[in-house]
């Protein structure tokens, strides 16, 4: 069963986060900026758990220090909770 749409809460708490929305409104997009490589990449490992662990997967590339990330549901064509939650785990572990 496909995932409920992202509700305005929601879109209003990634935007506060500081997530982008993108210009058709169909995904939501970060930049995240490390000290250095490994700690960009320990990012995207921890979150690469997270996404197998929800089933959700981000479109994101690595360049050095900087992870560029854009959440979508591809199932849907358009943003749902499942990025509503995987942007709140990827802040989080971000944080951390
Ligand atoms: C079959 C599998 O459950 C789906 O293809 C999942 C996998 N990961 C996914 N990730 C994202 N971002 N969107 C999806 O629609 C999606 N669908």
């Amino acid at each position: 069963m496909p995932a409920d749409p992202i509700t305005d809460a929601e879109k209003n708490a990634a935007v506060a986060a500081g997530w982008t929305l993108s210009d058709d409104g169909t995904a939501i997009e970060k930049t995240f900026e490390f000290r250095n490589f490994v700690e960009a990449f320990g990012f995207m490992a921890r979150c690469a758990m997270w996404a197998e662990k929800l089933n959700h997967h981000p479109e994101w590339s690595n360049v050095y220090k900087t992870v560029t990330v854009r959440l979508t549901t591809h199932d849907t064509g358009g943003l749902t909770t499942l990025d509503a939650k995987l942007s709140q785990k990827m802040d989080s572990l971000a944080a951390s």
